[in-house]
């Protein structure tokens, strides 16, 4: 049996291989036509690399699934029940041929948020210490805005010449989650962005989506130090 040598390379804790970095977005969702359908994914593809590339921890890649509140239909998602059942199987094989033993989910789409009553049943089936960062959700402001559009320039996935268009909420009414009633009438944090596209409109500036995606990083940054402490 080989001896691997887990001290080798930029790291600076051996045990930071037992833990494993995962991202969680949206392929399919609608950002306006500024923006492509897996903005969500790639945001959040880019924060787990990055955060693992830092900190020496495994990179798991990207999961598929996506889920949405019934009230927003700007694209194609899952039920809460495929999500996590996806996730479970998922970690359940980096466990078994990675011998992880923590993960952290790098979540960058609003409608997984609710995947935080299944975390205690996903530690459960897994038998492994799991954080869900949702730093870059939380930071980000409206859907399709100012910070994702910033954010998406720096990705280099952004169509510039579309930005102009972003706020014509009659054919994008995605943006912002500006068209969907319901979900503003039910929650303050979407009432909240559909007000900002409205009265803030939107811009590009690289230096925005910098700082957005460095205070992702460092979040995830933090719970790998966390996780090193169990
Ligand atoms: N899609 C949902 N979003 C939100 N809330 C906020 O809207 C944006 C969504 O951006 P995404 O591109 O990540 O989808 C973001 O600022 C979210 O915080 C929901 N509600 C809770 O915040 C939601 O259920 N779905
Ligand atoms: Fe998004």
């Amino acid at each position: 049996m080989v001896e691997l040598r887990y001290n080798a390379g930029n790291i600076k804790n051996p045990n930071v291989h037992k833990i494993g970095v995962i991202a969680l977005g949206s392929h399919l969702e609608n950002h306006g036509p500024a923006l492509p359908i897996d903005t969500d994914a790639k945001i959040a593809s880019y924060i787990a690399l990055e955060s693992s590339l830092h900190s020496g921890a495994k990179f798991l890649g990207v999961l598929y699934p996506a889920h949405e509140i019934k009230e927003i239909n700007h694209g194609i998602h899952n039920s809460l029940k495929e999500l996590k059942e996806e996730i479970i199987k998922t970690l359940k094989s980096a466990k078994k041929f990675l011998k992880i033993e923590k993960a952290i989910i790098v979540n960058a789409h609003g409608g997984n948020l609710p995947l935080f009553q299944c975390i205690e049943e996903i530690e459960i089936e897994t038998k492994l210490i799991i954080i869900i960062n949702n730093k870059i959700v939380e930071s980000e402001g409206p859907h399709g805005g100012s910070g994702e559009l910033s954010m998406g320039k720096i990705l280099g996935i952004l169509n510039e010449n579309e930005v102009k268009n972003q706020l014509d909420l009659n054919k994008y009414g995605e943006v912002g989650l500006w068209k969907f009633s319901e979900a503003r009438a039910n929650d303050e944090n979407i009432e909240k962005g559909a007000k900002e596209i409205e009265t803030e409109g939107v811009s590009v500036d690289e230096e925005y989506g910098k700082q957005l995606f460095n205070l992702g990083i460092n979040s995830v940054l933090l719970d790998i130090e966390k996780l090193l402490d169990f």
